[in-house]
């Protein structure tokens, strides 16, 4: 007989493998993952069929940005705890995030000009240079910047997220406190300053950092931590090559709905350079 509630057969069930099937008193799949919540925020705005695929490939890469943000937050703390084996797993683990949001841009690169120009007006002047997380990241990543706070005035909880980020060290901050701590000689300016500014590159941490390359095996944890940080910011240039093409390739050169010049404004962005004396020190080997 097949049941009243779901038309499923005995023979169905028979079927199940022994999967428990009663949900009626216990947390299933749906339940842990809260699935009602996640599945009911794709909320299209405009009539047209592309939306979709705009709204959930946005949301998915806020997902991938919260968990960057967690395991970027834990690797900044082992590190400044010497642990640095924990902070390993967690960095490679941020860098195949940014390489999964690298291979993200070939869904929405499926998206015409003309199909995104029927959905353009309804984004009014949102933009993705108001997400806060993404903000958190770079900040995290050392590229301050006091400007990019203003589009967060109006929400007082995400301000004080970003800006908790704008007056922490950053990731390759700790790094240099840490070189220091390894003995290496690093500047007094850049070990204590003020972390809000952005950071600038110094001789220091170049010939400390080439002194770790030139014998890595006195000083393995070190050379292993360039190189995580080598690969993180690889993976992140190929993130914004990938947006700016795939922006150029779907609206050309027109302003971006943020109030930026569009194209021109994230190929500036191609420039940022967040490890520096990592990349230089490639150059002295
Ligand atoms: C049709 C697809 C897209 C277009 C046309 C587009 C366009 C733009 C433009 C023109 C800007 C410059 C700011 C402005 O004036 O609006 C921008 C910034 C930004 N977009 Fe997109 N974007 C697209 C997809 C995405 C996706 C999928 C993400 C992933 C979350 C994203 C994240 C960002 C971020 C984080 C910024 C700020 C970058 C920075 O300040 O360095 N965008 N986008
Ligand atoms: N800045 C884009 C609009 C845009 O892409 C966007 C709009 C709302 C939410 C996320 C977006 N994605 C990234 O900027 C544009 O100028 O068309």
């Amino acid at each position: 007989m097949n049941s009243p509630a779901t038309g499923a057969s005995g023979e169905d069930i028979v079927h199940a493998e022994g999967a428990q099937l009663d949900f009626s008193g216990a947390m299933s799949y749906g339940d842990y993952l809260q699935l009602d919540t996640l599945l009911s925020a794709q909320r299209p705005l405009s009539p047209t069929h592309n939306e979709m695929l705009f709204i959930i490939q946005h949301q998915t890469s806020e997902l991938w940005m919260k968990l960057m943000l967690h395991e970027l937050h834990a690797a900044r703390d082992q590190i400044r705890a010497d642990a640095l084996q924990a902070a390993f797993k967690m960095l490679s683990r941020v860098s195949r995030i940014m390489e999964q949001l690298v291979h993200a841009w070939d869904v929405l690169a499926t998206m015409t000009p003309s199909e995104y120009t029927a959905l353009r007006p309804y984004l009014a002047s949102s933009s993705g240079f108001q997400s806060w997380q993404y903000r958190c990241i770079e900040f995290l990543l050392g590229n301050k910047n006091a400007a990019m706070l203003r589009p967060h005035a109006h929400r007082g909880d995400r301000l004080a997220a970003v800006q908790a980020e704008w007056r922490a060290p950053s990731l390759y901050d700790e790094t240099l406190r840490l070189l220091a701590r390894r003995g290496l000689p690093i500047a007094q300016d850049h070990l204590e300053r003020d972390w809000t500014q952005p950071y600038t590159a110094s001789d220091t941490v170049r010939q400390a950092w080439l002194s770790v390359y030139r014998a890595p095996e006195q000083h393995w944890e070190l050379y292993q931590l360039g190189e995580e940080l080598v690969d993180l910011e690889d993976a992140f240039r190929l993130w914004r090559f990938r947006h700016v093409t795939t922006v150029e390739r779907i609206i050309g050169f027109k302003r971006g709905t943020g109030g930026t010049s569009g194209v021109s404004y994230l190929r500036r962005k191609l420039d940022t350079v967040l490890f520096p004396e990592l990349w230089a020190v490639r150059t002295d080997l």
